[in-house]
């Protein structure tokens, strides 16, 4: 039986077309090479003849198939040496197949976020890619660059909030690096008040968190009439009241971070609005593919020329097309301050440039977003398309 089947012996990985096959059979092995194929990883495949599929038989790892030319029958190679043959086979290394890169379960993926274990950002890593390894940074910036320098592969940053508005930082942050972004990622944020084992809330003289974290829970804390001490985010809050030991300081962060801690809760969902979402950008070094199977958003930065109306037009790029717009932020072009708007030096100076930051509801893929920035290019004196990438909801 191996002797028949030794006429031909190539390497292949999944089944092949009719066309395939015919190739196969006239320069075998230059195909194998060409498909990449190491002999002692390889399939044994034996061509029954020159226009049949080749299939793999299942039981096999890897997949074997063998056929016998002469009889055109598909038979597998039974005899002891092949099995021998076989068993070595299985000791070798085992070749790395496209999902070990990006598994779609989220599993060996690293995720950077900014702030200790029990920040809400790591809540969001999580939710963005349920088995992944999180890896904790202490600022927005280290983060970007961990992506950036290949030490994880996805950064997960705030990029604002329904009730504490814009972070203004990550803002700044995505033009100066060049990571694109990949997905979003909306997270229900409740806040506690935490503090030490057996305090209690008539106690706090000051409470310590995050910015954003205080301005989402601006009534409750006001009625409270304690002072309020920035931290870099809530989880460090949570671990600087543990550590600190004091009973008269509280953190402002969620039941996770009590839990990590060793605090206790002394009052939960403490925001101003029940809704308190967070909404998180997903950053990776190379885009996506835009598609049109699901809702897709789009975010861009541009600058514009000088001129009345210019914004007006810039902005009708989008309505002519029917194109949602889902947020516009504005920010000071840092680079270029100042600006003569005359020749003369009595000309007055001009303070406030600005980057404009957009996104709307369409894919790449779709023609009126192609239409739109390109007439978008007519005005503006730069423009970066930031990301394309599916949208997220709150279930
Ligand atoms: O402090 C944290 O736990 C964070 O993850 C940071 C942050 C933010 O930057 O907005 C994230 C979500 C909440 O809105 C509050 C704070």
């Amino acid at each position: 039986m191996a002797a028949k089947a030794a006429s031909i012996w190539v390497c292949a990985k999944t089944p092949y077309s009719h066309q395939g096959v015919s190739d196969l059979s006239s320069n075998h092995s230059e195909l194998a090479l060409n498909l990449n194929f190491r002999k002692w990883e390889c399939s044994c495949l034996a061509v029954a003849s020159a226009q049949r599929a080749i299939t793999p038989v299942e039981d096999e790892k890897p997949s074997l198939t063998c056929a016998a030319e002469s009889s055109g029958a598909m038979e597998r190679i039974e005899d002891n040496k092949s099995r021998e043959f076989h068993k070595d086979l299985n000791l070798l290394p085992k070749p790395l197949t496209a999902n070990d890169f990006s598994p779609r379960d989220g599993s060996k993926v690293r995720v950077a976020y900014q702030g200790l274990p029990g920040a809400y950002s790591e809540a969001a890593a999580v939710k963005a890619y349920p088995k992944c390894e999180t890896v904790p940074c202490d600022q927005f910036e280290a983060a970007f660059k961990a992506v950036e320098l290949w030490l994880v592969d996805k950064a997960v940053l705030p990029i604002e909030n329904s009730v504490g508005g814009s972070i203004h930082r990550n803002y700044d942050l995505l033009l100066h690096h060049r990571l694109h972004i990949v997905g979003e990622v909306q997270l229900q944020v409740n806040h506690c008040l935490l503090g030490l084992p057996g305090a209690r809330k008539e106690e706090l003289k000051r409470v310590l968190s995050h910015y954003q974290a205080f301005a989402q829970c601006e009534m409750t804390l006001s009625s409270l009439g304690i002072i309020r001490i920035n931290t870099d985010d809530s989880a460090l809050a949570a671990q600087m009241v543990a550590s600190t030991g004091l009973r008269d300081t509280g953190a402002v962060a969620s039941a996770r971070a009590a839990n990590i801690y060793g605090l206790d809760i002394l009052a939960e969902k403490i925001q101003d609005d029940d809704d308190n979402i967070t909404r998180f950008l997903i950053l990776g070094r190379e885009p996506i593919i835009p598609g049109s199977d699901r809702p897709y958003k789009t975010s861009v930065v541009f600058t514009l020329e000088e001129g009345p109306g210019v914004l007006f037009k810039a902005l009708a790029v989008f309505a002519l097309r029917g194109i949602n717009l889902t947020k516009i932020e504005s920010r000071p072009q840092k680079q270029r301050p100042l600006r003569i708007v005359d020749d003369s030096n009595e000309g007055s100076a001009k303070y406030f440039d600005y980057l404009f930051y957009i996104d709307f509801e369409a894919s790449m893929a779709d023609p009126r977003a192609q239409y739109a920035l390109e007439h978008l290019k007519e005005f503006a004196r730069f423009l970066r398309v930031l990301g394309c990438y599916p949208k997220d909801t709150i279930p």
